[in-house]
């Protein structure tokens, strides 16, 4: 049988080339590449896209819907890694672990979208806890989270780079800094949708210091609820809801062996995996809990997310070189 064509559109970005680099090995598909002095000629583009089995964009979000609107082959499947498409119509959320029955809709769909990292971690922790009513639909969530500098593309790396290559370093800002301050990050709208809130949560984002890794933390003051919810609860019912996925892994409750120097939770404990680690920290007692996400932005959170979704669209199984 011939092996199912990929072409990556993109491909030299900085989600793209950790997707080629994880499909590059393989016998089992054949990457179709665009000669690079065409990579950014729209009528090359669209006669790779329509040779495809399966295009992946790894492009801004205009180049992404532009890439869709070349679309002649009705066979043609596109999984994006853009925000382009997340919460449109006609397109299935490449999130696997979201329900039982998530993984057909991916395998049957012609278009997929990839998650973006901040939604892939908080996503894991929140969607179990509304769907079991631990969190109520109308509970005001709060996110804080931190990035890798990786997870702003091939701009931000630069801008990360003529930083560590100034002498004398003449910024702090870049060690660690917020941002979003003005709200209604692009994130927002695909963590409201497919958490089940009836309110978008609040999130505050940040990008570190370090290439790659990702932390997504959501603070619950268990006070606030109506009913007595237990940390017990909580962890219980994400152990369950994730106990036959292999990408998202919960961590036993208040387990302080992660901790480094048996204090600090790290970014970068993730990095180089295509997993989701969930911790859950609580005191019943002051009624207070943190859920944290731990992934590898350009791993679960992107590139590895990717061809995971990529496998799972040409029916092989789901980790097949993440
Ligand atoms: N980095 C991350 O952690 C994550 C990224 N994503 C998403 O993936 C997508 C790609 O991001 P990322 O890889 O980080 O970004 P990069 O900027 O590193 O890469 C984007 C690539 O697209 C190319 N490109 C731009 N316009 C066109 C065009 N019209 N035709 C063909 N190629 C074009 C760029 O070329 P050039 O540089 O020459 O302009 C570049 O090679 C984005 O939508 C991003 O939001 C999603 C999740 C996480
Ligand atoms: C550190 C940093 O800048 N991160 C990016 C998010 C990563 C990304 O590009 O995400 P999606 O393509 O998945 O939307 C940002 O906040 O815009």
């Amino acid at each position: 049988m011939a092996k199912p064509k990929v072409f990556i559109d993109g491909a030299e970005g900085t989600t793209g080339l950790q997707i080629h680099s994880r499909l590059n090995q393989r016998d089992d598909i054949e990457i179709i590449s665009i000669p690079q002095e065409k990579r950014k000629d729209a009528q090359a583009r669209s006669n790779y896209i329509n040779l495809a089995d399966v295009a992946i964009l790894c492009l801004p979000d205009d180049a992404a819907r532009e890439a869709v609107s070349f679309v002649s082959n009705p066979d043609v499947k596109i999984l994006d890694a853009s925000t382009a498409h997340r919460v449109a119509s006609g397109w299935v959320y490449g999130f696997p672990e979201l329900e039982k029955n998530h993984r057909e809709k991916i395998r049957s769909s012609k278009r997929v979208s990839n998650p973006g990292c901040y939604p892939t971690g908080f996503l894991a922790c929140v969607r179990p806890l509304v769907t079991a009513s631990i969190i109520p639909k109308n509970f005001p969530v709060t996110i804080n989270a931190v990035s890798g500098y990786s997870g702003g593309g091939r701009k931000l790396i630069e801008e990360y780079e003529k930083f560590h290559n100034a002498s004398p370093l003449s910024a702090t800002g870049y060690a660690y800094g917020i941002y979003g301050v003005k709200f209604g990050h692009k994130h927002v709208k695909e963590m409201h949708v497919y958490s089940g809130l009836d309110i978008p949560p609040l999130f505050v984002p940040a990008v570190g210091d370090f290439e790659q890794g990702m932390l997504v933390q959501i603070p619950l003051q268990l006070r606030a609820l109506e009913k007595s919810i237990t940390g017990e609860a909580i962890h219980t019912t994400l152990k369950e809801y994730y106990q036959d996925e292999e990408n998202i892994v919960v961590a036993p409750l208040n387990d302080e062996s992660y901790l480094r120097n048996g204090k600090f939770l790290d970014a970068q404990g993730a990095v180089n995996t295509n997993l989701v680690q969930i911790f859950v920290f609580a005191n019943d007692n002051t009624q207070e809990a943190l859920l944290v996400a731990r992934l590898d932005n350009l791993g679960k959170g992107a590139s590895g997310a990717a061809v995971q979704n990529l496998n799972i669209m040409l029916g092989f199984p789901d980790n097949l070189g993440c």
